[in-house]
């Protein structure tokens, strides 16, 4: 695909999907809504229920191979896990057609490694969602490889509109985005799980627990970005001198509140690296 023969959905450019699982479903159901034509977005995915599902939810072809998927594909979406990739690009590459974008969500692959394994020129833009997308709500940051123009980020940022928030950033921001908002999703899982433990051991029903915690995150996540707000003021404001809130974050802050999300995302961010290390050249 050249950059300029391909700038908006209505022109119906061909898409393959390498991995229809959760993050390539998700990225299906956004170029649905963007205005994609079912009948140009092909998926390749090998777990026959998997494909099956996926066909009967969108009406696209699945297919279990990925050299049929790709057949005159502009645009490859590869969402298969990072240990899948080396052997889904040898399966891509003889079926490539020369321009075609290559979009990838796989965590800590830089896109070298998608460059290194395609034809020559291939532009390679790298992404980092998060599973929020699954409703409209994520936070995606898309990095250029080396061959790809701002037009390609465009075409990216154009597919993955759908899915909530897109930023353009340097590739070498990647792993910390990843440490943030990629795996982020989890670490408030994580907090909403204890805090409902909290609340089960002081007497809450579990269900009600979980319900006022995440609407609690959920409302003052909304509150943070409408108000223009720092969060320091916003949590300042929840603060009352001598109150509950004081003594709590107190508390978690002896506890090692700041050490133990920064130990994680470092944690994350450093396994981003490594996977680059354990799967490149
Ligand atoms: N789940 C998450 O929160 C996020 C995931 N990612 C990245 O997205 C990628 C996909 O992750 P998920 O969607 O969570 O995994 P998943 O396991 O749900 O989906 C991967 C799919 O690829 C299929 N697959 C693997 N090899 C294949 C092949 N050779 N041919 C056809 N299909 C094949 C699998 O059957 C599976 O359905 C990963 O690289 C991950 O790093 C990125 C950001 C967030
Ligand atoms: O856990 C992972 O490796 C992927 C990348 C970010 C979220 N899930």
């Amino acid at each position: 695909m050249s950059e300029e023969t391909m700038t908006s959905p209505s022109e119906s450019p061909r898409v393959a999907v390498i991995g229809g699982g959760v993050m390539g479903g998700t990225i299906i159901t956004a170029i649905r809504v963007a205005g994609w034509p079912v009948e140009g977005i092909a998926v390749a995915e090998k777990d026959r229920d998997r494909a099956g599902a996926l066909e009967e939810a969108h009406g696209i072809h699945a297919s279990e191979s990925i050299g049929e998927a790709v057949d005159g594909a502009e645009v490859i979406v590869i969402a298969v896990k990072p240990q899948d990739a080396d052997s889904a690009l040898a399966q891509i590459a003889p079926a490539y057609k020369p321009g075609a974008l290559v979009i990838t969500v796989a965590a800590g692959l830089p896109t070298s490694f998608y460059e290194s394994r395609l034809p020559e020129g291939a532009p390679v833009v790298r992404c980092m969602p998060n599973t929020p997308a699954i409703v409209a709500r994520g936070a995606t940051a898309i990095a250029a490889g080396s061959h790809a123009s701002s037009q390609h980020l465009g075409i990216a940022e154009s597919m993955l509109r759908a899915t909530g928030l897109v930023v353009t950033v340097a590739e070498e921001d990647l792993d910390a985005v990843t440490a943030v908002s990629g795996s982020g999703p989890a670490y408030f899982y994580a907090v909403v799980e204890a805090l409902t433990e909290a609340g089960v051991a002081h007497g809450l029903d579990r269900t009600l627990a979980t319900q006022l915690a995440a609407q609690t995150f959920v409302g003052a996540a909304q509150l943070l970005m409408e108000s223009g707000d720092t969060p320091q003021t916003l949590r300042r404001r929840v603060s009352s001198p001598g109150g509950t809130t004081i003594a709590a974050l107190d508390a978690m802050e002896h506890a090692g509140l700041q050490g133990v999300v920064s130990a994680g995302a470092n944690a994350a961010a450093a396994r981003s690296k490594e996977l680059a290390q354990e799967l490149g050249d």
